[in-house]
């Protein structure tokens, strides 16, 4: 004799099989409704038409949340090869021509069905200023050429400009505390200081900053619904190539034939024009009245001497504000922490020097010995990875970074360690045409975005869970037709 399992009912093997479906079937819905789809970017293009070169810069971002909540990210970036535009003065149309390959690879990124919708970008900086302030028919035949070439590709041409100092820095600092996702979770922002090839910028949010004490250097801003009130200072011909000019016409001023300078390797030797070293709105004004054509350039490599050189570059005596950096320029009190990019990576890096816990001191007599090795050895030791001309320019622009910073805006020894030398934020590289982009396409909103109260993988969770209870609660409410469990065996 068998006994008969009470839930063996039809009611309640129909009761437990719908449930079961219920169940099965919320949870996939609500797992397939919030399932990520398959990604789709959508593109952006800017090209940076630097003093020293031009760099083509690709971004993405998730196609369907390009309503300001995507992460924008470099996707791919293009070193144009030769100068920067500003040196096609005398032949505009290969500023055009010189983008080409970079423009063919972007094709090749960008996927072909995008192309029409992408925005395409270029802003000159401070190399296009300084064309613009010598010759301003040469700089707009320039613009004309390259704003030819840009239209001549699928994408959608928004335009070529120059930017602003103002804006190089703003746009800057933007970057930078972009992709720290400093904004979007309103925490405290990074400095940003830029070192190019003609100018350097410095940009940062003071409290101490009364924007009345000097209006230019304020930008404000309200992103993700905070406000912020950053100052920026662009300093023309304080690129490190503009820089080294007026270095050196400091020690030509009297039109020598030979100069012993100590920014450069005991043992280096070259010879330069002086025409050339002149030519450029940074020294024209200081050209010996007499000089032979050319002048032979010998290093001595002394710390010391060099910092002495560098430091007459700034005036740090007038200052018509309660306090300046250099030149008499406003600066309020540093504060936070700063991210240095462009040749503040490229030269700190090379010089083993971006550990910023060093004590400077310390950071200063590495860089006095490197300065003092003979040029022989330093072009045994590197030439055979790294440029000529940047290895011979390493002690210059060494001393001249630390000498900016310190001297110029009045790092310490104590606040020096708030730098960080960076090159690239989560795989996007730091400088101003992340910013540039984001504001152009709308892509930071002023107010913060509205966001779903639970993630993805939570909200799963507490459908589950929910629809277990409503089936417990629903076999629980069938009791009255339960089949009772009598104590005597029911006998089949
Ligand atoms: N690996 C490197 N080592 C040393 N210097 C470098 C290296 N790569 C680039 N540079 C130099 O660093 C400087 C800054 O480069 P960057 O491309 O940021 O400036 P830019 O955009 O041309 O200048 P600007 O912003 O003033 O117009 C330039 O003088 C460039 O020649």
């Amino acid at each position: 004799m068998k006994e008969k399992n009470p839930w063996y009912t039809p009611l309640t093997i129909i009761i437990t099989v719908i449930g079961v479906i219920a169940i099965v079937a919320l949870v996939t819905v609500a797992v397939l409704q919030n399932r990520p789809l398959l990604q789709k970017y959508k593109y952006g293009i800017v090209l940076d038409a630097g003093s020293s070169h031009t760099a083509l810069y690709i971004y993405q971002w998730p196609a369907e949340k390009d309503n300001n909540t995507g992460r924008v990210e470099q996707k791919h970036s293009c070193k144009v090869t030769g100068k920067g535009i500003s040196s096609y003065a005398a032949q505009p149309e290969k500023a055009g021509m010189s983008l080409t390959e970079c423009m063919q690879e972007a094709e090749m990124v960008v996927p072909a069905k995008r192309h029409s919708e992408t925005p395409l970008y270029l802003g000159a900086t401070a190399g296009m200023r300084l064309l613009n302030i010598e010759n301003r028919s040469a700089s707009d035949q320039v613009f004309q050429a390259v704003e030819k070439a840009l239209q001549s590709f699928p994408f959608s041409y928004q335009g070529a400009r120059i930017l602003s100092g103002q804006e190089e820095g703003a746009f800057g600092w933007v970057t930078v505390n972009y992709l720290d996702d400093r904004l979007k979770q309103g925490l405290e922002t990074t400095g940003a200081l830029d070192l190019g090839g003609a100018s350097t910028q410095i940009s940062f949010v003071s409290h101490d900053y009364d924007i009345s004490e000097s209006p230019s250097n304020s930008m404000t801003f309200r992103l993700y619904g905070n406000d912020y009130n950053l100052y920026t200072h662009s300093f023309l011909c304080y690129g490190k190539d503009q820089v080294l000019r007026m270095a050196l016409a400091k020690q030509t001023q009297l039109g020598p034939s030979t100069i012993l300078d100590p920014c450069f390797h005991p043992g280096y030797t070259t010879t330069r024009n002086y025409s050339s070293l002149y030519d450029s709105p940074c020294v024209s004004g200081r050209r010996p009245r007499e000089a032979p054509t050319n002048f032979s350039h010998k290093g001595e490599g002394n710390f010391t001497k060099c910092q002495e050189v560098v430091k007459s570059l700034f005036n740090t005596t007038a200052c018509k504000y309660s306090k300046c950096s250099f030149n008499g320029v406003f600066q309020p009190p540093l504060q936070g922490p700063f991210g240095a990019f462009s040749a503040y990576y490229y030269v700190m890096n090379f010089l083993n020097l971006t550990d910023t816990s060093i004590h400077l001191e310390t950071v200063k007599n590495n860089l006095a010995s490197y300065c003092a090795t003979p040029w022989n050895q330093i072009k045994q030791m590197h030439l055979s990875n790294v440029k000529e001309k940047y290895l011979a320019e390493y002690c210059f622009s060494g001393t001249y970074i630390l000498t900016l910073l310190t001297e110029g805006y009045n790092f310490t020894k104590e606040t020096y360690s708030n730098i960080k030398f960076i090159k690239k934020i989560k795989g996007s590289d730091a400088g101003w045409t992340l910013g540039y982009m984001l504001n152009l396409t709308n892509m930071i909103p002023a107010e913060a975005p509205d966001s779903p109260p639970l993630p993805h993988a939570g909200y799963v969770s507490i459908v589950t869970v929910i629809a277990v209870l409503l089936f417990i609660l629903l076999i629980l409410s069938l009791r009255p037709v339960w089949p009772r469990c009598s104590k005597q065996p029911q006998i089949v």
